[in-house]
C-alpha cells in the first residue's frame, strides 16, 4: 500500500497546455504550426533541418529525456523502454458547491451562473493519487487523435515537489531519490543560479550543482511530497504529446470523453519497483471537505473549456 499525506480541500481550474505554462514539469511535443497560440506566447522556435529528399521537415530534439538512473542506490541501469497504456475515459462526478480553499490562481470564479448560463456542464474529477518517476523522463505519445477531436482529450495534472523538511512528517523513511555529489559552486554564474526564489519556477530548494545548467525539468526534484496547493491541471489537444520531467508528481494519465486514449508510453526503467515509480494516495485532511478536485467545465461538442492562464474563458487573476 503506498502511503498517503493529508490533503486540503482545493478546486483547480484547467488550463491550456503549452509549452510555456508546463515548462517547469516537463515538455510539451506538438508541431509548431499547428499552434493555436498567438505568436506572442509560442516558445523559441526548434531546430529543423530538411530530411527525406527535402520531402519532411524533421525538427530536432522535440522533448528531452533523462535517464537519471546512475544515481539511484541500486545502479542497477535502466533500458530504454516503450509501452502502451490504453486509458479509459475517468468518471466525473457532477458538480456540486464546496467551501474550498482557493487554488493558486486565486478566487477563479466558479460561480453557478459561470456555466449554466451558456449551456455547459460543469463537472469534477477527484485526485485521489499522485506518482512519479524519480530517475526517468516518461513521455504520453497519444495515438489516433487529431486537434480537432472534440470528444476526447486528456488532462495532465502535476504538482511540485515540496522541500524535504515539509515532507519528512508524512513519510518515514524516505524513497530513494536522485542523489547527485554536490560539488562546491566555482563561478559567480553557479552562484546566481542557485539562487531563490528563482525568477523562472517555483522550486524552493537550489539545484545540486552538477544540473544547475540543466533545464529546470530536467533537473532532479528531490525526495519531497507533491505540493498540493500548488497542483496545476492542463487539458491537451491530441496532437499534443507530453513528456514528465524526471520525478515529476503526475497523476496517473486522466482521458476525458466518451472513448479510451491509447498511447505510447516513452521511458527509461531498471525493473527496481520503489525506483521506477512511487506513489502517493490523497486523502482529505479531517477538516477538508472533500480533497483535490479539477473542476472541469465543457461546452455543448463536449470540448474541455480553459479556465485559468492563456486563452481562458474567464479568469480573476
Ligand atoms: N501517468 C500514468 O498514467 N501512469 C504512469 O506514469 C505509470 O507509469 O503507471
Amino acid at each position: 500500500m503506498p502511503p498517503s499525506m493529508p490533503s486540503p480541500s482545493i478546486r483547480i481550474p484547467v488550463e491550456l497546455l503549452s509549452q510555456s505554462s508546463f515548462a517547469q514539469f516537463g515538455t510539451v511535443i506538438e508541431n509548431p504550426a499547428h499552434s493555436t497560440l498567438p505568436r506572442s506566447q509560442r516558445p523559441p522556435l526548434l531546430d529543423t533541418v530538411s530530411a527525406n529528399q527535402g520531402t519532411a521537415v524533421k525538427i530536432l530534439d522535440v522533448t528531452r529525456m533523462t535517464d537519471l538512473y546512475h544515481l539511484a542506490p541500486s545502479t542497477k541501469p535502466a533500458k530504454a523502454v516503450m509501452n502502451m497504456f490504453v486509458c479509459a475515459p475517468r468518471d466525473l462526478r457532477p458538480h456540486e458547491p464546496s467551501d474550498s480553499m482557493p487554488s493558486s490562481w486565486g478566487d477563479i470564479d466558479f460561480d453557478e451562473e459561470d456555466y449554466e448560463d451558456g449551456g455547459s456542464e460543469r463537472q469534477l474529477f477527484d485526485v485521489q493519487i499522485l506518482e512519479r518517476h524519480p530517475f526517468t523522463t516518461q513521455t504520453f505519445i497519444p495515438m489516433g487523435l487529431s486537434q480537432a477531436d472534440k470528444h476526447t482529450q486528456y488532462l495532465v495534472i502535476v504538482a511540485p515537489t515540496l522541500p524535504a523538511s515539509a515532507s519528512r512528517r508524512h513519510t518515514g523513511r524516505p524513497p530513494p531519490y536522485p542523489t547527485p555529489k554536490i560539488k562546491k559552486s566555482r563561478s559567480i554564474k553557479d552562484i546566481f543560479a542557485r539562487a531563490r526564489p528563482s525568477p523562472f519556477t517555483n522550486e524552493k530548494g537550489p539545484p545540486p550543482s552538477q544540473f544547475i545548467r540543466s533545464h529546470p525539468s530536467q533537473r532532479p526534484k528531490g525526495p519531497g511530497l507533491p505540493d498540493l496547493k500548488n497542483l496545476r491541471a492542463f487539458v491537451a489537444t491530441g496532437n499534443q504529446a507530453v513528456t514528465y520531467g524526471a520525478g515529476t508528481w503526475h497523476a496517473p494519465m486522466a482521458v476525458i470523453g466518451d472513448r479510451p486514449i491509447d498511447f505510447v508510453v516513452v521511458q527509461f526503467a531498471n525493473g527496481v519497483s520503489d525506483e521506477d515509480v512511487q506513489e502517493v494516495i490523497l486523502k482529505p485532511a479531517p477538516s477538508a471537505e472533500e480533497g483535490m478536485v479539477v473542476s472541469v467545465d465543457s461546452d455543448r461538442s463536449g470540448r474541455v473549456l480553459v479556465k485559468a492562464g492563456v486563452g481562458s474563458v474567464k479568469a480573476k487573476l
